[in-house]
């Protein structure tokens, strides 16, 4: 078990770890070991004070020497420790202050939120170099008040970046469960909310410490950061500019430093922002045909032929559906039925060409009407012949769109129909389906309906596509007993007044007997059995141990006379 969950983690952070983040650490590499090594080395040749004086490059001084005659490449590479101690503390006192001022808000009462909240916005209203430049101007010149001065002035968007995204985390289920089971505020924002925006506030940071070298230099080169004999970046710019007429060399090492540690920061912080995010970076999904296996000729009546499907899981290798073949016959209903982790979904997800990204499907043959469902089908064509229903109609309805915007905006571009006739499609689609106040519910949005209604809507969509095949991907789970016999009756209308076939995924086995011609038993990712008299099924009658243990494992719903495909009359 360890291996087979430790390998595909470790495999995991490889891929996701890109080419830029490793040019990232290998930048930041170079500059740690400069900042180690060159003032050991070097620091001779930065500070001691020769006769050549604002020399022009030189074998002796490629990068030239100031107007004391110190060699400036040295001082450059001499400088690379304060300059990135300095952004690496302006950075850190940004954050932290930021941050911590960003959850307390969050975890303060409401009217010292309002305030602490009003704070940040006047804060981050001013542009951060000019508040660094005003707080180091009261703080007085040095190196160390520049630092603060510009951590104190980064903080303010630190705090706007976590309120923000501590008020949107906090309304989610899990702080909200944590919060009702007691969990203290201190452990939430801690354990729940911090570990939720590492993706931008790792952006953030290499976007800070990036700037911090910059407005760093800045406040050197106004005379306000870095004071002689003490020097930074900044200070060597500062010095160079003056001379940037006669000895124009001299601006040039600051200013490639000051660039190359910006570009670490930025790669690392991007590089590492995508790590952290699993989602990100993941390998396009693939759908690849296999040779070499004999297949029957389709038949007229077959809308599905799906052979030898084999799905793969490409960081693991693991087979998540092993050489998996169904049909489906037009007008017909094939049920998928399985325990939780079984492969229904994933086959779905091919059929319906949404297969996650990282996985990749290969089969003998996949074709839907004609359509080969391995090669390239336009989204207009697939949105004419499948349509879906999920488990949960809330996360396929976007939260800010009315039904009737979304629904007909989606349905006028796969039908090619003016947004005119594509509400009015779905304003008689949503009658078909019964949905109370139809003109009414066109104006709503998801949130105002009850769950029954959202998947009626959606069944009401699916159908006025028209398309060949509905696939229902356990479109009751989600739902109670008497709303699920609703949806059952809709399907089964769907089908035998549309002709839409369906592939209709359960673990319920009893409401697959209701609604199904055929059903296919499936368990880790094969199909064990295929009953073809789903309304005569016994225990006794089936052939796997494993769809008797189902069977008699399953409540039947009862469904007089299988009477859905009465309420369909
Ligand atoms: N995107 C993915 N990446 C990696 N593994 C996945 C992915 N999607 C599904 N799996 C794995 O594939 C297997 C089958 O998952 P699938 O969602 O098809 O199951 P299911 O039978 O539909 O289960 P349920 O009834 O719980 O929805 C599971 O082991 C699951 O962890």
């Amino acid at each position: 078990m360890a291996s087979l969950f430790t390998r595909p983690r470790a495999a995991a952070r490889r891929r996701t770890a890109s080419p830029l983040l490793y040019l990232g650490y290998g930048m930041l590499a170079v500059l740690v070991l400069t900042a180690i090594i060159a003032p050991i080395f070097l620091d001779h040749a930065a500070t001691t004070l020769t006769s050549t004086a604002n020399s022009g490059p030189t074998h002796a001084h490629p990068m030239g020497t100031d107007s004391l005659g110190r060699d400036m490449l040295a001082r450059v590479l001499v400088a690379t420790r304060e300059t990135m101690l300095a952004a690496v503390f302006s950075t850190a006192i940004a954050a932290v202050l930021g941050i911590g001022l960003g959850i307390a808000a969050w975890l303060a009462a409401r009217r010292v939120r309002e305030v602490i909240l009003r704070l940040i916005e006047f804060w981050v209203s001013y542009p951060t170099l000019l508040v660094a430049i005003i707080v180091a101007a009261i703080l007085g010149r040095g190196l160390a008040p520049a630092v603060f001065a510009i951590g104190l002035a980064n903080a303010g968007g630190f705090a706007r970046l976590t309120a923000n995204l501590a008020a949107g985390i906090s309304t989610r289920e899990f702080v909200v469960t944590a919060r009702l089971m007691g969990v203290p505020s201190g452990r939430i924002a801690t354990r729940h909310i911090v570990p939720n925006m590492a993706e931008p506030q790792l952006i953030l940071i290499a976007q800070a410490f990036a700037g911090a070298l910059v407005e760093l230099s800045g406040l050197s080169f106004i005379g306000l950061g870095a004071q002689s004999p003490s020097f930074d970046w900044g200070a060597l710019l500062n010095e160079g500019a003056s001379k940037i007429y006669t000895n124009p060399i001299l601006i040039v090492g600051p200013s490639i430093a000051l660039v190359f540690a910006s570009l670490a920061a930025l790669f690392v912080g991007d590089g590492l922002a995508a790590a952290a995010n699993p989602r990100t970076n993941l390998r396009r999904a693939r759908m690849l045909h296999h040779s070499g296996t004999e297949l029957a000729p389709l038949t007229p009546d077959t809308l599905l032929s799906v052979d030898h499907l084999t799905v793969r899981h490409d960081d693991s290798g693991r087979e998540l559906v092993s050489d998996v073949s169904l049909s489906i016959r037009r007008g017909e209903v094939l049920g998928i039925v399985g325990e939780s982790g079984s492969g229904k979904s994933v086959t779905a997800s091919v059929v319906s060409k949404l297969l996650a990204e990282g996985l990749t499907a290969t089969a003998a043959r996949a074709e839907l009407s004609g359509a080969d469902l391995l090669g390239r089908v336009s989204g207009r064509e697939l949105a004419r012949r499948v349509a879906m229903v999920y488990q949960d109609p809330g996360t396929a309805l976007n939260p800010a769109l009315t039904l009737g915007n979304q629904l007909s905006d989606v349905l006028s571009r796969a039908l090619g129909s003016t947004r005119r006739a594509a509400r009015q499609n779905l304003l008689e689609r949503f009658r078909d389906v019964l949905l109370t106040d139809p003109e009414g519910r066109m104006r709503q949005y998801p949130h105002q309906l009850s769950g029954g209604m959202k998947q009626r809507a959606m069944i009401a969509s699916a159908m006025s596509t028209r398309a060949e095949l509905l696939v229902a991907d356990e479109p009751t789970t989600a739902l109670d007993v008497t709303v699920q016999r609703e949806v059952l009756t809709l399907i089964k209308r769907m089908n035998a007044t549309m002709g839409t076939s369906v592939l209709f995924i359960s673990h319920d086995l009893g409401v697959v007997r209701a609604l199904c011609d055929r059903v296919l038993v499936m368990r880790d990712g094969r199909i064990v059995e295929a009953i073809d008299d789903v309304a005569h099924m016994t225990p006794e009658g089936v052939v796997h141990p494993y769809t008797r243990q189902l069977l008699e494992a399953t409540p039947i719903v009862t469904m007089p006379g299988r009477d859905i495909e009465g309420a369909a009359r």
